[in-house]
């Protein structure tokens, strides 16, 4: 027989506020397929500078990459943080400049690159994934051999513009990747890298992420950055394309400006290069990664062999349409 009045005893009256919320279960089943798909698999997630604003965002990214490590799946981070690199140069009176969505890169700049990649930015996305368990280890391009680089050279309506000592990945040496996925640990990575003699050069992230993704034999390359997608008219219209092959994507390309230039180039050489699909995901969306993996809902720009091409009306354009809409019913004499 049980005593009401045993203070010991822990009691809960279900009120409809407390009770089980069948709609929190339904959103863990969606996840079920994805997590049949990718479990053991190996996800490359690119974080771009510009996703990484707020201590929140940060934050929330760290927990999903957590989050897909404690669901089985392998992910690998390569980071940006072309905005904390500008910062920093600012800081220190250092000019630089952008030439087809590459920083045109002086020795003095290039210092600054590798510290605030290597020194900033990762050691602070290797501290908030480990407050999640000790799981992440940084790494560059410069550790085990991961990447070997050679001058990229870049062309802009129509001349070839040198840009210091920027690099393109010629050779990925992935055994020290692959041994910290072996161990269950998460590999956070700078895009610098040496080249034949050891001179470091700045490769762009999404370049890294990308050659990285090829090597690995990875299942998916993710991309976050600032913006909903890859919008078809950039920055005249509303459409962003949902889906595109790499055969239309390598036709868009010339067409493209900046900084979506080397970030869709990358894409087109990971599905070329055997990866399954590249998506472009807004990484300014709190907790972007469990929504682009776990969920139907169709977030960003996806590259797929074998896709006609998809758009959408973006999302502030079609929340303007329905305000406009709304404002148009509730004018006296709008019909019912
Ligand atoms: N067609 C396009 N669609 C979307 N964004 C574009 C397009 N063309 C250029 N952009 C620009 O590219 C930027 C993203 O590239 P970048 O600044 O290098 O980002 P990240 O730091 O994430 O690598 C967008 O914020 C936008 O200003
Ligand atoms: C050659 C080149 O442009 N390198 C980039 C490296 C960082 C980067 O790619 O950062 P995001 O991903 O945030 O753009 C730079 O110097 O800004």
């Amino acid at each position: 027989m049980t005593d009401p009045t045993d203070p010991a005893q822990d009691v809960i009256r279900v009120t409809p506020k407390n009770r089980p919320d069948p709609a929190k279960a339904a959103t863990l089943a969606e996840a079920l397929p994805w997590l049949m798909e990718y479990h053991g698999q190996t996800i490359v997630v690119k974080y771009g500078g510009n996703a990484m604003t707020d201590e929140g965002l940060k934050q929330a990214f760290a927990e999903d990459i957590a989050f897909l490590r404690y669901a089985g799946f392998k992910p690998v981070v390569v980071h940006g943080g072309g905005p904390q690199i500008s910062a920093m140069l600012d800081r220190l009176g250092i000019e630089s400049e952008f030439r087809g969505g590459l920083r045109v890169t002086t020795p003095e700049a290039m210092d600054v690159v590798r510290m605030v990649l290597v020194g900033q930015v990762q050691r602070e996305l290797v501290g908030l994934i480990n407050a999640h368990g000790h799981i992440a280890v940084g790494l560059s391009g410069e550790d085990a051999g991961l990447f070997t680089a050679e001058p990229a050279s870049t062309v802009v309506d129509g001349e070839e513009v040198d840009l210091g000592l920027v690099g393109e990945v010629a050779r990925v040496r992935p055994e020290a990747v692959l041994d910290l996925i072996e161990a269950g640990r998460i590999p956070v990575i700078s895009s610098v890298a040496p080249d034949v003699v050891g001179q470091v050069h700045n490769v762009n992230a999404d370049t890294a992420a990308a050659a990285l993704a090829v090597a690995l034999g990875a299942a998916k390359l993710l991309v976050l950055t600032d913006v909903e997608g890859l919008f078809r008219d950039w920055p005249e219209s509303d459409d962003v394309i949902q889906e595109i092959s790499p055969e239309s994507l390598a036709e868009l390309l010339p067409t493209l400006a900046s900084g979506m230039v080397p970030k869709m180039g990358a894409c087109l050489e990971a599905v070329r290069g055997g990866v399954p699909k590249a998506t472009v995901v807004d990484g300014r969306e709190p907790h972007a990664v469990l929504l682009e993996i776990f969920t139907d809902a169709g977030v960003g720009t996806q590259v797929l062999p074998g896709v006609e091409t998809k758009l959408r009306r973006s999302y502030a354009a079609a929340e303007e349409e329905a305000a406009e809409r709304a404002a148009r019913k509730a004018q006296p004499g709008a019909e019912a």
